[in-house]
């Protein structure tokens, strides 16, 4: 279950469009201290426009707030100041760095200091990477240096964006082994990514969005059996889906079945 944490990220009847094409449509959640929340959908739902426009790098219509203010308008890097974190779905690390180094070296404002890079590869599990170079790293460990990168900054909200992007599955496990360790240490993230497995296995509540809308949202459990989100994964209108109990092949199933 999420913890009973304060909220400290709200979305409030956010909107994006790119000309005539709507790719957020009034969407509205919030994030609590402490959790995992997951954004999944089809491709082209919506989920890194509603990512870029969280953290500055679209415009959008609505409310953004962190820890009650108003962050909407502001521009990335002021956001990013106020404790908006984020993660970007290429990795880029200096191979010949090490893991402590990059960490320093990549901050996106000001660089951090020895022992925020230390602390945040503790959060995640990973000091003994602290000397290794960057060349010598698994794919799964590059994630996590890049998730590393984020939480050095000491975040309010981390925003990841695909981490487990290119990963197989044993390292997508491992990956989410480390997250929900970091979570466990109070930790806050909103994350988007493709893996089911992942996302349904490390979070605390899931919004679902289609077509820039939210159709569902709640507990894993929740989303796994809502045949809205079922409906919207294997392209075929909630109305047409079986009800979950008639269902001849349990909701679950069929969700882990549908990768892009
Ligand atoms: N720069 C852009 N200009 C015009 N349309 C865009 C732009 N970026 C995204 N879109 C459109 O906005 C909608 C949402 O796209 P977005 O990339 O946010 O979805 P997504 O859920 O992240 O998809 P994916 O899972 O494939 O990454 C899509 O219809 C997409 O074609």
């Amino acid at each position: 279950m999420a913890p009973a944490g304060g909220v400290l990220l709200t979305a409030t009847a956010v909107g994006v469009r790119y000309g005539p094409v709507t790719a957020v449509d009034d969407v509205t959640f919030e994030v609590r201290e402490g959790e995992i929340v997951g954004l999944i959908g089809p491709n082209g739902a919506g989920k890194t426009t509603l990512m870029d426009a969280i953290s500055g790098f679209v415009p959008a219509t609505g409310r953004i707030t962190l820890t009650g203010s108003e962050v909407g308008g502001q521009p990335p890097h002021r956001r990013a100041r106020a404790g908006l974190g984020r993660t970007f779905q290429d990795i880029e690390l200096y191979e010949e760095l090490t893991v402590a180094e990059n960490i320093m070296v990549g901050a996106s404002h000001g660089g951090h200091g020895a022992e925020s890079v230390r602390a945040a590869l503790a959060l995640l599990d990973i000091s003994e990477l602290a000397d290794v170079a960057a060349a010598d790293l698994s794919q799964g460990q590059r994630q996590l240096v890049s998730v590393a990168r984020v939480l050095a900054g000491r975040p309010r909200v981390a925003l990841l964006d695909e981490p487990a992007a290119g990963l197989d599955s044993l390292e997508s496990r491992w990956l989410g082994q480390r997250l929900r360790a970091a979570r466990d240490r109070g930790v806050t993230m909103l994350l988007v990514d493709h893996d089911m497995d992942l996302v349904l296995s490390i979070c605390d509540r899931i919004i679902v969005l289609d077509l820039g809308r939210v159709i569902a949202s709640g507990t894993p459990d929740e989303v796994r059996a809502d045949p809205a989100v079922v409906g919207a994964y294997l392209g075929t209108p909630a109305s047409a889906q079986a009800a979950p109990d008639a269902a001849t092949e349990p909701a679950g199933v069929a969700m882990r079945t549908v990768h892009p």
